[in-house]
């Protein structure tokens, strides 16, 4: 019945940052917008993942930083306070209370429908509220779905109530004993935080070597200074078995050190965190109703249209893609998503607009001629993805490692240099330790990647991060001279180092 059904030009499933900023690009050319959303407003980065987490670690780098400076060390006498970083960190997550976000997406213009959403069919959904109610959804243009992704929990850490991302980072106490599961982002920052609040924490790395994505060096430096900090760091080891035990949980683990040695450890700990990667929230969606598998990622082309599915109407941005895995990278997908719905079904008739300004506004036939680098189209997914780690040191890489280089056939060049080297490491620590490495095409003379370890890197890897998606000649780099002392003359050393 038509009457019962809540039309809207645009619906957006989730409400987390990559929705909210699709939802409020799409509106821009006067689209009437919804946004659904179950639980906060504002999503997994800032209640469960991005902001809680830099909460927990800031602490640590802090007391790190002022301890590694001569003269400034002795200032500090005692430890991190837990339940203060614990109070601070619930100040960042707004005390798990969306009321500024719901604000601003109210503020925007925007529709917010509370509840769970389901497809029925090609633009029609159900919303379901807490309370059980259950609203007809309409899309007279389009939908986007950004419902994100949660944790996968192996089947052997099934039963034992294991910490995931979510119950580490809104943590209200620090577990005497932690064991970590998992060698990636999560794996590595939590490791960071909770040891820095005093846990004593066993990192369980089924494979060799820390942050697998990055550069070999960037895990092995991470690897390091958790071992320098009391992090037992275990690689080639498995958990064949987990019981909890009241307050306690019981691990055995296997340890292979070769194919046939193998030697099976009993481990108790306080809490176990899942750390051993995410999948794409789409089990419950109703996907079957248009033919989609529910439970798979929603791959989608350049312009986020998911590519299974004809007629031009379907959209998905963020974690649900595969695509992305960071909230920047999600709402840099969010924003060309919003593009392309606000010039496609621009309600102003042609979309043309007049003046000075008429190339920034959505345009219907702009985007219908849109290639690769224009504002409808999410070209740096596919070369130029930044990502920092912020573990102790720093871990911060942009576009391709070395391997991925050599994997596409490029004409690889690789140049690198100790950052403890630079007459900056020498003011900012006493014993700074740090890499950069940079990638190079040969054949067309640009950076294809970067990666920097050290601490304080993380605000240096939006230089490069210009450098690949702007395709900067090596030969104009050499003329953009960094400040004296600064740890960005990093970039002099690796240009002299390829004999400039
Ligand atoms: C511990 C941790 C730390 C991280 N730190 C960083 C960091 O420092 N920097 C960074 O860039 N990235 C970080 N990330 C990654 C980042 O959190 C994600 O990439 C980002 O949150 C993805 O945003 P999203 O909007 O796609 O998904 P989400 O933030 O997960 O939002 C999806 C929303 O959809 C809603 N939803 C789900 N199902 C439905 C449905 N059926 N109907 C309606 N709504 C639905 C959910 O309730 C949720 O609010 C971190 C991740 C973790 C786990
Ligand atoms: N600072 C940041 O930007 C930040 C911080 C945290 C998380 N994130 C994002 O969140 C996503 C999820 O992070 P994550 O660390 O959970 O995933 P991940 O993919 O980074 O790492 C998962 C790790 O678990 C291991 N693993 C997988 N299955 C396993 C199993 N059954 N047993 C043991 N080990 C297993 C993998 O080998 C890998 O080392 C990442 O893609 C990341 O981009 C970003």
């Amino acid at each position: 019945m038509a009457d019962d059904v809540s039309e809207f030009d645009v619906v957006v499933l989730g409400a987390g940052a990559v929705g909210e900023n699709a939802a409020d690009r799409a509106s821009r050319t006067g689209l009437q917008v919804a946004v659904v959303e179950p639980e906060l407003v504002g999503g997994e980065c800032s209640y469960w993942a991005c902001m809680p987490s830099k909460a927990l670690l800031r602490p640590g780098d802090v007391l790190a930083a002022v301890r590694a400076v001569a003269g400034a060390d002795g200032a500090v006498t005692g430890d991190l306070d837990p339940a203060a970083v614990l109070a601070h960190r619930d100040e960042v997550a707004a005390h798990w209370d969306d009321a500024e976000q719901v604000a601003w997406v109210e503020g925007a213009g925007l529709t917010l429908l509370r509840g769970h959403a389901r497809f029925t069919g090609p633009r029609a959904l159900v919303v379901e509220g807490a309370d059980g109610g259950v609203r007809a959804v309409r899309a007279r243009h389009a939908v986007v779905v950004a419902t994100g992704s949660e944790a996968v929990v192996p089947e052997v850490l099934a039963g034992v109530r294991a910490w995931t991302s979510r119950e580490a980072t809104s943590a209200h106490r620090v577990p005497p004993r932690l064991a970590v599961v998992g060698g990636g982002v999560v794996a590595t920052e939590m490791a960071t935080a909770f040891a820095d609040l005093g846990s004593d924490v066993t990192v369980l790395v089924r494979g060799e070597r820390l942050l697998p994505a990055a550069e070999s060096f960037a895990g092995e430096a991470v690897a390091r200074a958790l071992v320098a900090r009391g992090v037992r760091v275990a690689f080639g080891a498995s958990v064949t078995s987990a019981v909890r035990d009241g307050d306690e949980v019981h691990l055995d683990v296997a340890h292979r050190s070769g194919p046939r040695d193998e030697r099976v450890e009993r481990l108790t700990v306080d809490e176990v965190l899942v750390a051993t990667g995410r999948r794409a929230a789409t089990a419950d969606l109703g996907l079957e109703t248009l033919g989609l598998v529910p439970g798979a990622p929603l791959a989608v082309d350049d312009r986020l249209q998911v590519t299974a599915l004809d007629g031009g109407w379907l959209f998905a941005a963020g974690d649900v893609t595969g695509r992305t895995a960071t909230t920047h990278q999600g709402k840099y997908d969010a924003r060309v998503v919003g593009d392309v719905i606000a010039a496609r079904f621009d309600p102003r008739a042609a979309g043309t607009a007049d003046g000075p300004d008429a190339p920034r506004r959505p345009s219907r036939a702009a985007e219908a001629a849109a290639t690769p680098w224009s504002r409808y189209r999410a070209t740096a997914d596919e070369a130029a993805v930044p990502q920092v780690v912020f573990t102790r040191p720093q871990v911060a890489w942009v576009g391709r490692t070395e391997a991925q280089a050599r994997d596409a056939n490029l004409d690889v060049g690789v140049l690198g240099y100790e950052l403890g080297d630079l007459a900056a490491a020498t003011v900012t620590a006493g014993g700074y330790e740090g890499r950069a490495q940079v990638v190079v095409d040969r054949a067309r003379d640009v950076l294809v990647g970067a990666t920097f370890v050290g601490s304080d890197v993380a605000d240096m890897l939006h230089a490069a991060t210009v450098a690949v998606v702007g395709e900067v000649p090596l030969s104009r780099l050499w003329h953009a001279v960094p400040s004296y002392p600064t740890l960005s003359e990093v970039w002099l050393r690796l240009l002299e180092a390829d004999g400039r």
